[in-house]
């Protein structure tokens, strides 16, 4: 099928990449020229694990790219995989996704088709059906089911296994109000129905944006509440990853998500619970869970340097921050527990050394004045103390690195640094 996906970010990319790999001609269509040229040039615009290969295999040949929406009137299917943000009350920000839909819906005027276009946007249930389509009918002069039709296909990859994720989903989710929608999707993922056996739920519109919402929305809460009991667990000096292995092995609660420690970031937890509160309180409902799941979740860096500070003072010392991404296996820095760490080490004075084998050049534009380490045995050379924030594997294998500091203090967030004996260890909750 010929394919367009408006915005070539990590989902764009990634989605676009998979389609051409399943067999389809697919067009990501970008507003930063950069993106564009790397795609073009068979080069993957972010850090993603396998989709260097997938770029490479098909990029300037089954998977284009452009500036200009007009590539839009070619296609079968168009998703739009843009950025919908939060503003400073948490509400979603529809603004970027608003404008690109009415872009897309005056390229789609010219259509030979009549398009399904398909929305990969996180968006809180009601966007589509009351910003989004009236955008595209605006833009298009046309009615929808006239020019095009419309689904919702919400996207649960995640960021560092985004290939694989996207290529042995679950679940996929076909949000739409007409058989013909569910037909035109089948059709597209039908190479990757015959080579996985992957549930599929055909829904409504709302109801396909409500459903990636709660997916992110209970995900979130159960690392708050392993950080709620992790908390508890540390104050009876009880360890709570033991506690969490136990808990993990009935079938209700599962195994996965009980990693406690410095909490949830990236680009889509704290934005997408953030705008089902805003949301669920502009309704009318109170979601006092929700507001405790992300007071858990904002506290639980400050009780990594609590912890700190009852092993030294770090004002004027050198202190290693390992770990810079939100999660490893990305370059993503979006609302990494990082952020709030270095902010409470440079308050109480410390002079922060960061190291991230991928994750500096992102972290640098946040906090342009710290030092950066190519190494983790560079940042923790010399210094006072290492917080460790990112479960980068390298850091289980850290050991003689630890005699180069001045005082090996070593405060870990994510149980990944094994202790040994000459360091003095402490978990967050363990
Ligand atoms: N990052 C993730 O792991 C996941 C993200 N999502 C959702 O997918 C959507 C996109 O997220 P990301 O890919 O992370 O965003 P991103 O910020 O990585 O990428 C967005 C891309 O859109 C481009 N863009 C901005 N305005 C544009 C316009 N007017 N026309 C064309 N391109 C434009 C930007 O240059 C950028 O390359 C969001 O709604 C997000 O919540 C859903 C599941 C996973
Ligand atoms: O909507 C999205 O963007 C995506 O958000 C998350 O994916 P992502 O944020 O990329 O990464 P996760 O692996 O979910 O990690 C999120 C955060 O939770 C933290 N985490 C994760 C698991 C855990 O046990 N403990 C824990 O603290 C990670 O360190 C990271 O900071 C969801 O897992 C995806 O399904 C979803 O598509």
């Amino acid at each position: 099928m010929q394919v367009t996906v408006i915005g070539s970010g990590y989902v764009g990319t990634t989605l676009a990449a998979c389609l051409a790999d399943l067999g389809h001609d697919v067009t990501n269509v970008d507003i930063d020229e950069e993106i564009v040229a790397a795609i073009e040039s068979g080069v993957a615009p972010i850090h993603e694990a396998g989709l260097d290969e997938l770029v490479a295999e098909h990029g300037g040949e089954r998977l284009r790219a452009t500036t200009d929406y007009d590539v839009a009137t070619r296609a079968n299917v168009v998703f739009i995989a843009l950025p919908t943000p939060t503003d400073a009350e948490g509400r979603i920000d529809t603004s970027i996704i608003t404008a690109g839909a009415e872009q897309l819906g005056a390229a789609l005027a010219e259509s030979e088709e009549r398009p399904l276009v398909v929305v990969k946007s996180t968006v809180v249930p009601g966007t589509t059906e009351n910003e989004l389509i009236p955008a595209l009918e605006r833009g298009s002069g046309s009615t929808v089911g006239e020019a095009f039709d419309v689904a919702v296909n919400p996207e649960f990859l995640r960021e560092g296994t985004a290939v694989s994720d996207f290529l042995h989903p679950d679940k996929v989710v076909f949000g739409a109000q007409h058989a013909r929608a569910y037909e035109t999707l089948n059709e597209l993922y039908a190479p990757l129905f015959e080579r996985t056996d992957t549930a599929v739920v055909r829904t409504g519109i709302r109801e396909a944006e409500m459903i990636k919402y709660a997916n992110n929305a209970f995900l979130a809460s159960k690392i708050s509440l392993i950080n709620e009991l992790g908390n508890i667990c540390k104050e009876f000096g009880v360890d709570a990853y033991e506690v969490a292995d136990a808990i993990g092995l009935d079938d209700r609660i599962g195994p996965q998500f009980l990693r406690s420690g410095v909490g949830w970031g990236g680009s889509c937890f704290p934005k997408d619970v953030a705008a089902l509160i805003a949301a669920a309180r502009d309704a009318g409902y109170d979601p006092e869970l929700l507001d405790a799941v992300v007071g858990v979740n904002d506290r639980q860096p400050e009780r990594l340097l609590s912890i700190l500070d009852d092993h030294v003072d770090v004002n004027g010392e050198r202190v290693a921050v390992l770990g810079l991404a939100f999660k490893s296996g990305t370059d993503d820095i979006r609302s990494s527990r990082a952020i709030p760490t270095i902010e409470g080490l440079l308050e109480r004075g410390a002079t922060v050394v960061g190291y991230d084998p991928v994750a500096t050049e992102n972290m640098r534009a946040e906090f342009p004045d710290i030092e950066y380490a190519s190494s983790a045995a560079d940042a923790l050379s010399g210094a006072t103390a290492a917080v460790v924030v990112t479960d980068w594997d390298e850091f289980a294998a850290l050991d003689e690195e630890f005699d180069a500091m001045a005082r090996p203090v070593v405060v870990d967030g994510r149980r990944i640094v094994e202790p040994r004996a000459g360091i003095e260890y402490e978990g967050l909750t363990w």
